[in-house]
């Protein structure tokens, strides 16, 4: 918080209010029901199925949900029955490293308690023809709320011109808000994938 002189309620700092902002977005996506997670799934799948194949993306980086996250198990699924190269987060340090998905990749948990491949070999970015990031939050401008751990921040970090990889949120349709501050550091989506389709923002 940063209180300032004469206040009689402190203003809170940028990231407090980024910090807020997710609490309240991770409460209302927790409180969804399961069988609505499970159907957002399965259409949020089909929506980016169909964008990815249009695109002629063969090289595409997921993540494995957590907590309340939208689930990309079906997503995953339908991806490598079209013989793509699927991409899974490692954390490294504070670094996030993009590791190849093949039926003996040996998983493990990190600190967090997310599920992630075990490997060194990874992908460089600019192998990658789409990213499909996980999201706490969205606005209309394609500003993303991530976990608050600036990874996907950092691998993206210099790339916010480039058309490629493209920068695809997946999030349930709930996630969208008026507005995300957005740091110096942020990149915005190209597109989000909600239940109620894809939406591009460029
Ligand atoms: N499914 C998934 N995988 C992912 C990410 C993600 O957001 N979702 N990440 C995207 O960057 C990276 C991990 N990032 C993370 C960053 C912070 C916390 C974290 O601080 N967790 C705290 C509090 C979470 C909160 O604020 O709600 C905790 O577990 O107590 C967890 C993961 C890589 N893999
Ligand atoms: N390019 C970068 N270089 C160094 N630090 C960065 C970079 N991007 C973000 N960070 C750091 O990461 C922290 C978290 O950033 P932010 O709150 O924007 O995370 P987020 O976008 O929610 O997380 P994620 O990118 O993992 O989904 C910030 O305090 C910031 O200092």
């Amino acid at each position: 918080m940063t209180a300032q002189a004469g206040d009689t309620a402190p203003i809170p700092s940028a990231a407090d209010s980024k910090q807020l902002l997710r609490r309240q977005l991770q409460a209302q996506r927790a409180a969804l029901p399961s069988r609505y997670r499970h159907h957002a799934a399965r259409h949020c799948a089909r929506h980016a199925l169909r964008a990815l194949r249009l695109r002629g993306c063969r090289h595409v980086a997921l993540y494995l949900a957590y907590r309340s996250e939208l689930s990309t198990a079906p997503l995953i699924d339908a991806l490598l029955d079209d013989g793509l190269h699927v991409y899974l987060p490692r954390l490294v340090g504070k670094q996030m490293r993009l590791i190849e998905l093949h039926a003996d990749t040996a998983l493990q948990r990190n600190r967090y308690g997310i599920i992630e491949p075990c490997g060194s070999v990874h992908a460089r970015r600019t192998q990658l023809d789409a990213i499909v990031m996980p999201l706490t939050g969205f606005d209309g401008a394609g500003n993303r709320l991530g976990t608050g751990g600036g990874y996907y921040d950092r691998l993206l970090a210099g790339s916010a011109a480039q058309r490629r990889p493209w920068r695809l949120g997946y999030a349930y349709a709930l996630q969208r808000c008026d507005r995300v501050s957005v740091d110096r550091w942020d990149i915005p989506l190209h597109a989000v994938c909600t239940e109620h389709g894809l939406q591009r923002f460029t």
